[in-house]
């Protein structure tokens, strides 16, 4: 996919899922999609937050669309840190993602380190 066809993926999935209604929706969705489109090879922390029903998880659905669009739905992984909040954005618990370990027992450093 060449760089215009990015950037038009980008914008045809920010109509599809009506970002430009909410201005911080938009903006994440924006710095996450150009992020991928643009610097593959670093890593990117974006916290997202709000209340319930403001969105959050609308925005991950826009970002999952755009990786399934542009051909790379296995670049990305999605986790959440409860099974209910997982199954909302139809991706893993974090534990599950990470192969931790349930119950009581402590990850060792070296098995965390070769994931
Ligand atoms: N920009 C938008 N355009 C149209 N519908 C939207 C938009 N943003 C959110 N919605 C709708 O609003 C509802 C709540 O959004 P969503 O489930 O993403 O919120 P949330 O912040 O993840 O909620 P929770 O924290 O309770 O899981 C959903 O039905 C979603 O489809």
């Amino acid at each position: 996919m060449t760089k215009d066809e990015l950037l038009e993926a980008i914008d045809q999935v920010h109509d599809v899922f009506s970002l430009e209604n909410n201005e911080e929706q938009s903006r994440a969705f924006r710095i996450t999609a150009e992020h991928f489109a643009f610097c593959t090879m670093k890593q990117m922390l974006l916290f997202i937050t709000g209340i319930g029903g403001s969105g959050k998880s609308h925005v991950i659905k826009a970002i999952v669309t755009l990786f399934k669009w542009c051909g790379c739905p296995e670049n990305l992984l999605l986790s959440a840190p409860t099974g209910c909040a997982a199954v909302l954005i139809d991706g893993y618990t974090i534990h599950a993602l990470t192969f931790l370990p349930g119950g009581e027992s402590v990850a060792k450093q070296s098995d965390l380190e070769a994931i």
